[in-house]
């Protein structure tokens, strides 16, 4: 059901990471003023009679899952049990116990490490599964993909009001900026902070030909709050199969980006290529048609979105986790 009534009560599972504080500002910022969250050590939601108990107390009308086990390319080939089966848990447990309940709505956030490793480009929905998946995350994207079948399930068999959202890579306040588990935008970011002068040096993984695509989290904030205000038969007709890529349209090669990085944290150093680290997918531009024929577009051009979170970095240095 379109989310209209500014009372309605909201659940932002993840709501203190770096999508779900963007979510809880825009919503708030739009004047909705229920919105609730339980930190992980609040509610493990790998746990599902704690989900369920927590739900049924609650009963949100709508259900935001922001709530994942999430890293880089390194941390996901490095950690395949941990990213399959945190993120199964979760969201098996969240889609079920909103299925339950009877919420209102249900908007699952997915990854676009979900499509084909060769998959054209740019990528559209229903690209999915019609190749093989990245290796090096092929854990997470099988738990995103398992995901939004969940959430197709219950629409089908019950009708339930459940929508996935395909991000692109995300950057924003409150990302992860630890070396070895991040992505690379914050990466980047605090190597060339740290490495400020023309004899240092910064590593970046693989061959930095790679291509990506970059979506400020205060985009896909507002993405997430105009997909909830548009009804479902709108949706439905765009999206037949639920899901709704959601990015920027355009690319940019890794070496690229630590050009544009450098430049605004203002480095002198030179750049290394570490090719003992993985590439991963050569490319995952999306196509996102759909969510411009509903009418909402990107609005953060990049150097933009990197001088925002550069700003928000040099506020908060001192509080993020040294590794
Ligand atoms: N970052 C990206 O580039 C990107 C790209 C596409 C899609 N996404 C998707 O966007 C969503 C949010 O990602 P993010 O970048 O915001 O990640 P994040 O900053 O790491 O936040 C993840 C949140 O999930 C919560 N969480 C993790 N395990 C939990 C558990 N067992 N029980 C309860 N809560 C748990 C954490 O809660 P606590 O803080 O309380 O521990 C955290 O707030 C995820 O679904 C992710 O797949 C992210
Ligand atoms: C959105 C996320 O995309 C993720 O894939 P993916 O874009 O390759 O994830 P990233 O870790 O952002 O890596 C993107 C590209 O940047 C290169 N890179 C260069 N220097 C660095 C660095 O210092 N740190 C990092 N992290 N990368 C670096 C990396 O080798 C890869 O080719 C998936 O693993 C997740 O599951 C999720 O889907």
């Amino acid at each position: 059901m379109r989310l209209s009534d500014p009372s309605a009560k909201i659940y932002i599972a993840g709501h203190r990471g770096m999508v779900g504080s963007a979510v809880g500002a825009a919503l708030k910022k739009a004047g909705y003023t229920n919105l609730i969250g339980r930190t992980s050590s609040e509610l493990d939601l790998r746990d599902q009679a704690a989900t369920r108990a927590f739900m049924a107390e609650e009963r949100p009308d709508v259900v935001v899952v922001a709530a994942a086990k999430v890293g880089g390319i390194l941390a996901n080939d490095t950690y395949p049990a941990d990213f399959l089966y945190d993120n199964l848990a979760i969201e098996m447990n969240l889609i079920e116990a909103a299925h339950r309940v009877g919420v209102d709505r249900l908007l699952f956030l997915g990854s676009t490490c979900i499509y084909p490793k060769h998959a054209p480009q740019p990528m559209k929905e229903e690209h999915l599964l019609t190749g093989e998946l990245e290796p090096t995350n092929e854990w997470y994207a099988i738990a995103k993909i398992s995901g939004h079948k969940l959430c197709e399930a219950y629409h089908r068999q019950h009708g339930d009001d459940m929508i996935t959202l395909m991000p692109t890579n995300l950057y924003g306040p409150d990302d992860n900026f630890d070396l070895e588990t991040s992505h690379v935008l914050p990466a980047l970011i605090r190597k060339f902070h740290e490495a400020p002068d023309a004899d240092d040096m910064v590593t970046l993984w693989g061959t930095g030909t790679p291509r990506r695509e970059f979506l400020h989290s205060r985009d896909l904030a507002d993405a997430v709050r105009f997909v909830l205000e548009t009804p479902e038969s709108q949706l439905r007709d765009v999206a037949p199969d639920g899901m709704l890529n959601i990015g920027v349209g355009e690319d940019i090669s890794i070496n690229e980006l630590a050009d544009v990085i450098r430049d605004v944290v203002s480095s002198e150093a030179d750049i290394k290529h570490d090719t003992s680290k993985p590439d991963g997918t050569p490319r995952k531009l999306l196509d996102v048609s759909r969510m411009s024929e509903l009418g909402w577009n990107a609005s953060i051009g990049l150097r933009e979105g990197i001088r925002d979170v550069y700003d928000w970095y040099l506020d908060h240095e001192k509080d993020i986790v040294r590794v």
